[in-house]
């Protein structure tokens, strides 16, 4: 099975390394110095320094190269997935949507966003706890990979299974997705305690009321509560909410310093995907009557407002009940 990525980013990167265990990868990257990088020095100082790539990973900044490969991981942040999946040669071939996150407009996960491109094209998912710098280390890493057709489950899942790299199946793809993508603006508010000093009770509060918030609109979007509760729900939100190598969780770290979201976000070249999910997660929890009080917190920090503010307003809602 030849293996195509679409995104020489980080985890665009890694996951090429995972595949290239296994034989021949084309990863598709925007940057040409990308390109050049990973064809003449296998490497992608950019994006993943330090780790030194297989030759079996070739790149190219040209999405027509990619038609013929037997699957494609997508990696692409979301804001751009519709845009250069329009760009590809997909036809009947699967696409393993590695993205976390939702698209501005249109609420769509990126599963969605794929189907609505190439509807002639199986979905699957990618998803869990996944450092790309620990990924492409080779340290020991669990993730959901999830395919409503469990033959294509499986080849996939053997195609990319190494020995420190162990997929799970599940046929819930809407789950897989939705852990991903909600986690991503959790983990900016628990960057915000960190920064803010707010303490470690209020982390853990966040994590667990965070992953009432995940279930409730998992469950109102057809997401299974087994799949939230495993490696790419819970099993992410936790470590994104507690680790700096965090994009989203330092991004949430500078707010809690009372630095401005624009500011933070002008200073970066990778991406903190929640900054972007937040705004349009809101919208899509009220489509469903879903309550998001932490991830409407989270859209006010980025829009200027402060933390003692928003940390206030969410400590004086009224008392409830816990489930
Ligand atoms: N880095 C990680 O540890 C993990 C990242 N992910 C997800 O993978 C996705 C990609 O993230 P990373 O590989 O970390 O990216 P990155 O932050 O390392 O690099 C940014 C990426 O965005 C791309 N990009 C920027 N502007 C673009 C445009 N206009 N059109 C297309 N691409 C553009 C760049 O080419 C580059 O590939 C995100 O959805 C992220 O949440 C998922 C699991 C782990
Ligand atoms: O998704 C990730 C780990 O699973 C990476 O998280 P960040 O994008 O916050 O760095």
């Amino acid at each position: 099975m030849k293996i195509g990525v679409i995104g020489g980013g980080a985890w665009g990167t890694a996951l090429a390394a995972v595949a290239a265990r296994g034989g021949e990868v084309l990863l598709w990257a925007r940057e040409p110095e990308v390109v050049a990088a990973i064809n003449a020095d296998h490497a992608n100082p950019l994006f993943l320094p330090g780790v030194a790539l297989s030759p079996a990973i070739r790149a190219t900044g040209a999405l027509g190269d990619l038609a013929g490969v037997d699957a494609l991981l997508v990696v692409a942040p979301a804001q751009h997935v519709g845009r250069v999946l329009a760009e590809t040669p997909v036809g009947a071939t699967p696409l393993v949507m590695c993205a976390k996150g939702i698209e501005a407009g249109t609420r769509r996960l990126v599963g969605e966003v794929a189907h609505a491109a190439h509807p002639g094209a199986p979905i699957a998912v990618l998803s869990g706890p996944t450092f790309a710098h620990e990924v492409a280390a080779g340290l020991p890493t669990a993730v959901t990979l999830a395919c409503e057709d469990s033959d294509l489950q499986a080849r996939l899942a053997a195609r990319l299974a190494g020995p420190a790299f162990r997929p799970y199946a599940s046929t819930d793809v809407m789950g897989a997705e939705i852990g991903g993508a909600v986690k991503n603006v959790l983990a900016i508010a628990c960057g915000v305690v960190e920064g803010a000093g707010l303490g470690q009770n209020a982390r853990a509060a966040l994590i667990a009321r965070g992953f009432a918030e995940m279930t409730r609109f998992g469950l109102a979007r057809g997401a299974r509560a087994e799949t939230l509760a495993g490696l790419s729900g819970l099993g992410d939100l936790v470590l994104t909410c507690s680790s700096t190598s965090s994009r989203n969780f330092s991004l949430g770290v500078g707010l809690g310093r009372g630095e401005s979201a624009a500011t933070l976000l002008a200073d970066r070249r990778t991406v903190a995907e929640g900054a972007f999910t937040a705004p349009v997660l809101v919208e899509a929890a009220r489509d469903v009557e879903v309550d998001m009080p932490i991830v409407e917190a989270v859209c006010r920090l980025l829009d200027g407002a402060e933390v003692r503010a928003v940390t206030r307003d969410l400590l004086s809602r009224p008392l409830r009940d816990e489930v």
